[in-house]
């Protein structure tokens, strides 16, 4: 078993799902939803594992972490979820990229977690994964004041604080540099990453998976 690091990890399972025509943390793959595959991936390596949304239907499954400022998109929910933690790093996930390995998560957290960096986001081939997100907690309220300013896109919030933060206070993380990927192609890499916006999205990949669409 793998010793858990001192993180909230929060599943990000609010938004409207409105390419996707249904709830995208509702769908299942394989007899689990979405949000149970996310909360099982985090509860291998995390001391705590929320849903971070306005989501009392899940509340079953974990702690429910409401967003503060609702229907304002997942900048809002990081900015409830660095609130509410109980640890010190908060790690934030799409429930929407449900192939994502575990390990992968696992070792960009353990790595980051080593550093002195005061927050990491991974990158695949260059393209910068935002919603991806590992921070401290103590970065909460300078959250708070850019999303409370306007600030909702994930990637202006992340360059944001990359200005705000100053060189190196950010790590961004090549997720091919990880060991669970060594011998992987980029393209291979790129893939786990893939998240899924809409049917025909869903329908990809469930036939990748060999499965059917539920
Ligand atoms: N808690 C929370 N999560 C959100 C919110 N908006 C999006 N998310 C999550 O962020 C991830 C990426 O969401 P998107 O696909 O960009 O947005 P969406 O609203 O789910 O879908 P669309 O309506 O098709 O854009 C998913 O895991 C969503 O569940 C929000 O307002 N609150």
């Amino acid at each position: 078993m793998l010793e858990l690091l001192p993180i909230t990890g929060f599943v990000l399972a609010g938004g409207r799902s409105s390419r996707m025509g249904r709830d995208k943390a509702l769908l299942e793959l394989d007899g689990r939803t979405l949000t149970e595959i996310a909360i099982g991936k985090l509860r291998e390596f995390c001391a705590e594992v929320a849903v971070a949304g306005s989501r009392e239907d899940l509340s079953g499954l974990a702690r429910v972490v409401p967003d503060l400022r609702p229907g304002l998109g997942p900048a809002a929910a990081v900015e409830a979820g660095l609130s509410a933690s109980t640890q010190p790093w908060a790690l934030f996930v799409p429930v929407d990229a449900p192939i994502v390995p575990v390990e992968l998560l696992q070792q960009w957290a353990e790595l980051v977690l080593r550093t002195e960096a005061k927050g990491s986001y991974l990158s695949v081939v260059g393209q910068v994964q935002p919603a991806f997100i590992l921070l401290r907690k103590e970065l909460g309220a300078r959250i708070g004041e850019m999303v409370g300013a306007g600030e909702l896109r994930l990637l202006r919030l992340w360059l944001r604080l990359d200005v705000m933060l100053g060189p190196g206070s950010l790590l961004a993380v090549e997720a091919e540099t990880l060991p669970c990927t060594r011998g992987w192609t980029s393209t291979e890499v790129a893939n786990v990453f893939a998240n899924i916006n809409t049917p025909e999205d869903w329908n990809s990949l469930a036939t990748r998976l060999g499965q059917q669409n539920q």
